[in-house]
C-alpha cells in the first residue's frame, strides 16, 4: 500500500526511542525505592493522587502496580514526580538509542512536527528527553500525550491526538514496539509502524529507517 508522506510523527518511548531495560531496571526500581518516602514527605502533593488509588493501603497498591507494570494514571503521575529528583541530581539519565536524536534532528529539519505518546506522564516524558544521555532533546519535541488522553490500545485515543494536533489521521505516523498500539492507531486511520529493537519480526528496527 502506498502512503502520502506524513506531516508529523508520534513516538512511543519504552521500546521505541529508549530501551525497555532502562525503564525496567532503572526507572521503575528508582520509583519503587523512593515511593513511600516521597508520599510521606509530600503529603499535599500526594493526597489527590492517592485518592485515585483503590484500597486501604494505596502505597502497597502502587508498589504492586509497579511490579505488574500497570499503566495506571495515578501511578504514572507519581512516578514522574519521584523521578524528577533523580534526574535533577544526576542519578538518572534518560536512555535514548543513538538513532533517536539523529532522527529527531532529521525530521524537524525537514519540517516534520514530532510528538510523544507514552504511558509515562507528560512530566516524565519531559524529564527523560530533557535529561537524556544525548543532552536536552526537548527542543525537537512539540507535543506530549499520556494516559490522560486515553489508553494506548484504544483507537479513540489516536483520534483525540490527531484532533489536538489539527491533522487528518493519515497525516500522522505513529511508531511503537507494541502491536496492539500500532493496530489501534491503524484503526483510527493513522499511518503506523511496528518497531523491534531486538531485530525480531517488525516493520522497522531503528528510527533511522523512518523517512525522510
Ligand atoms: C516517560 S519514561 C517512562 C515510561 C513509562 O513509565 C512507561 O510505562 C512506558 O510506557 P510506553 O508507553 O512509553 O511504552
Ligand atoms: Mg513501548
Amino acid at each position: 500500500m502506498t502512503h502520502t508522506p506524513p506531516k508529523a510523527i508520534l513516538l512511543d518511548i519504552e521500546g521505541t526511542t529508549s530501551s525497555i531495560r532502562f525503564v525496567a531496571d532503572e526507572l521503575f526500581p528508582y520509583a519503587r525505592r523512593h515511593l513511600a518516602e516521597f508520599v510521606a514527605n509530600n503529603p499535599e502533593v500526594a493526597a489527590p493522587i492517592l485518592a485515585q488509588v483503590p484500597g486501604d493501603d494505596p502505597v502497597a497498591t502502587l508498589l504492586a502496580w509497579i511490579d505488574e507494570d500497570r499503566k495506571e494514571t495515578p501511578l504514572k503521575t507519581l512516578q514522574g514526580l519521584i523521578w524528577a529528583r533523580g534526574y535533577a541530581d544526576g542519578e538518572l539519565k534518560g536512555h535514548v538509542y543513538p538513532d533517536t536524536p539523529e532522527a529527531l534532528r532529521r525530521w524537524t529539519a525537514a519540517g516534520l512536527m514530532v510528538s510523544i505518546y507514552s504511558s509515562g506522564s507528560i512530566a516524565a516524558q519531559k524529564l527523560i528527553f530533557g535529561h537524556s544521555i544525548a543532552g536536552d532533546l526537548t527542543p525537537f519535541l512539540s507535543g506530549y500525550f499520556d494516559t490522560t488522553t486515553g489508553p494506548k490500545r484504544d483507537s479513540d485515543s489516536y483520534t483525540r491526538i490527531v484532533d489536538a494536533l489539527d491533522l487528518a489521521p493519515s497525516e500522522l505516523l505513529f511508531v511503537s514496539d507494541m502491536a496492539a498500539e500500532v493496530d489501534a492507531a491503524h484503526e483510527a486511520g493513522l499511518q503506523a509502524l511496528l518497531i523491534d529493537r531486538e531485530g525480531g519480526p517488525a516493520d522497522i528496527h531503528s528510527l533511522a529507517e523512518v523517512l525522510p
